[in-house]
């Protein structure tokens, strides 16, 4: 199972540091969460932060776009330095178009669904993807209760990339902790994204550990 610490629930006036910090402590990806305010009722930050943040660590920069029109600023965050740039299908934007966008950049792209969004929306775009996020609560907020009856979409989207991308990467975001990590793996998880487990533990590494030691 591979970590990607959230950096939602870090400490934004020193997110530089925070980055440093969940290196140390073994994580596999860094979660950045765009939000634009409009798409979800919250406001974090865009590429020009995410450019000022690229230096502090080398592993890659998983950034999960929560904005009306991805399309639009693909080519922003990829020169900021995204590695996986995923979008939401929910958005506005084309999803093939801004698949290709996002390989014509360089880049690995990810489609991500709601929890109102039936699996099978992303079937079509598989073989062209490097990851599917399904989202474990409604995007917007940190903090919120893990929505185990998601899982069942994890399992469906597997089988489905077996037959035509058996690499695809099924990431999870939301809830995500010591009492939840174990069902995401069992559901054929490869990726869970956590804030609050990693960040307002006492130790990231501990917490990090713990998290990947429970998934067997
Ligand atoms: O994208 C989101 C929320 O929209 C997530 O990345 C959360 O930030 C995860 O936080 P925890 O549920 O792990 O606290």
């Amino acid at each position: 199972m591979l970590i990607a610490p959230s950096l939602l629930s870090c400490d934004f006036s020193v997110m530089g540091e925070e980055i440093e910090r969940m290196d140390k402590s073994g994580a596999d990806y860094m979660h950045l969460d765009v939000m634009d305010g409009h798409f979800v009722p919250n406001i974090t930050f865009g590429a020009p932060v995410i450019k000022t943040v690229r230096k502090y660590t080398e592993k890659p920069f998983d950034v999960h776009l929560m904005i009306s029109e991805p399309l639009k600023y693909i080519e922003d965050f990829a020169n900021a330095g995204a590695d996986i740039i995923t979008f939401h299908i929910e958005s506005d934007s084309d999803v093939q178009e801004t698949i290709d966008k996002i390989k014509a950049c360089g880049k690995k792209p990810g489609l991500v669904i709601k929890p109102n969004t039936k699996a099978e929306e992303v079937f079509p775009y598989l073989k062209d993807l490097f990851m599917v996020l399904v989202m474990t609560v409604e995007p917007g907020f940190g903090g919120q209760s893990f929505m185990a009856d998601m899982l069942p979409k994890v399992k469906e989207i597997r089988e489905e990339a077996n037959k035509v991308n058996p690499e695809l990467l099924i990431e999870v975001d939301g809830g995500i902790g010591e009492a939840t990590i174990k069902q995401a793996y069992d559901a054929g998880v490869d990726v869970c994204v956590a804030g609050t487990a990693v960040f307002k533990a006492d130790s990231a590494t501990e917490a990090i550990n713990n998290l990947k030691a429970l998934c067997k």
